[in-house]
């Protein structure tokens, strides 16, 4: 597929019937492309066919009359040029497997789930690359909120791939007159900051269920961006990627929004509800919690200084009471405030 292909109606799935699958699909069935979005629930695949609104995670937003639903996963991916992976990462690995022989070789696999895979450590666009063979691979991440796109809030995202010519053919098929699409060939370094903002959602939520201020916010911000860029730089992703939309942008979004459900569960756990109780109330997947298992494990093996992990580690599973944690954390070696220069 070229960029000039591009603008010609595609054949496009999306794999998932979340809050986020349901925006983007909306956003490319409303660019006039065939789209179809699979939902593995008969009845919730029915219930959004009938009504035009997905009631179950976006409530109140008119479906496209292009947007075709289907619990069929053959019928959804059949012929498509294009496949969007909206899964959550605890069930991308099986949904992908389940996917692949009914790929034609040659589609364009686009992963916007913000997790790791438990166990392996490994991101989605790994899992797409080894459960499938001969096809693109590409992630797509940033600052977006599924109901502020559905909204018509001016958004933008990146689209991150190796192939120059997925870029150009994703930024063609999601580009709106709300919704902007930048670029990145450092699919590594945006995955991974999707993945890592949610952590720090999480303590920025917390704070927030503690009465600190914007001082505070502003503090933990900072300092997480810092740690995201001390660990991608010590597992070879680009720290300068993190200064991005996909960085960033998405982490003072995430850290500063009750839309959060990533910031709604520490701010939950700020009140004093066990982490469990915290989860299943939000009802959606909150990716940061594995990610912090995660994170913390590999940033000790690395030897990794990320003290907002360590400590956000420590009240969600090691039972630490709170003040004794940001008593450690205010109490820690006061450094250098930036530690990344221009100059040689
Ligand atoms: N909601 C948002 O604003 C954004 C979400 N994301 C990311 O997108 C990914 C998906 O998130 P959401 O759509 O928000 O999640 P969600 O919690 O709203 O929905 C998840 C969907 O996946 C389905 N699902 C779960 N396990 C499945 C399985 N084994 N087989 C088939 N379907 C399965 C659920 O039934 C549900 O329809 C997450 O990794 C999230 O980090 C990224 C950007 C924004
Ligand atoms: O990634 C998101 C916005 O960019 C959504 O964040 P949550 O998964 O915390 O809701």
């Amino acid at each position: 597929m070229t960029q000039t292909e591009a603008s010609s109606p595609l054949s496009i799935a999306v794999l998932g019937g979340g809050s986020f699958g349901t925006a983007i699909a909306n956003i490319i069935a409303g660019n006039g492309h065939d789209t179809r979005q699979w939902m593995r629930d008969p009845e919730k695949a029915a219930s959004c066919r009938k009504l035009r609104e997905n009631t179950f995670y976006l409530p109140g937003v008119v479906l496209h009359p292009l947007l075709n639903i289907t619990y069929d996963l053959e019928e959804a991916v059949t012929g498509c040029d294009i496949v969007f992976v909206s899964i959550p990462s605890k069930s991308f690995r099986q949904v992908v497997r389940a996917v692949a022989p009914l790929l034609s070789p040659g589609t364009m696999l686009i992963s916007t789930t913000k997790g790791i895979e438990h166990d392996s450590f490994h991101l989605m666009s790994d899992i797409l690359r080894e459960e499938t063979q001969g096809m693109r691979v590409g992630v797509l991440s940033g600052p977006n909120f599924a109901k502020e796109i559905v909204e018509g809030h001016y958004t933008a995202t990146v689209i991150a791939s190796e192939d120059e010519a997925l870029c150009k053919t994703i930024q063609s098929v999601l580009h709106s007159e709300t919704f902007r699409v930048y670029s990145s060939s450092d699919v590594f370094g945006v995955e991974l900051a999707g993945a890592l903002k949610n952590i720090y959602a999480i303590v920025t939520g917390m704070a927030k269920a503690l009465g600190r201020g914007g001082n505070t916010t502003s503090l933990l911000i900072t300092r997480a961006l810092a740690e995201m860029m001390r660990f991608a730089e010590a597992m070879g992703a680009d720290p300068m990627t993190f200064i991005g939309l996909a960085g960033v942008g998405d982490l003072i979004l995430t850290c500063s929004s009750d839309l959060s459900r990533n910031y709604r569960v520490g701010y939950l756990v700020g009140k004093g509800m066990p982490l469990e109780q915290a989860v299943a109330e939000i009802g959606q997947v909150a990716e940061g919690v594995n990610t912090v298992r995660l994170i913390k494990a590999k940033a000790d093996e690395l030897g990794v200084y990320m003290p907002l992990v360590s400590a956000i580690h420590a009240i969600l599973f090691e039972e630490r009471p709170i003040p004794e944690v940001i008593r450690d954390l205010m109490s820690g070696a006061q450094t250098f405030d930036v530690a990344y220069s221009a100059k040689p």
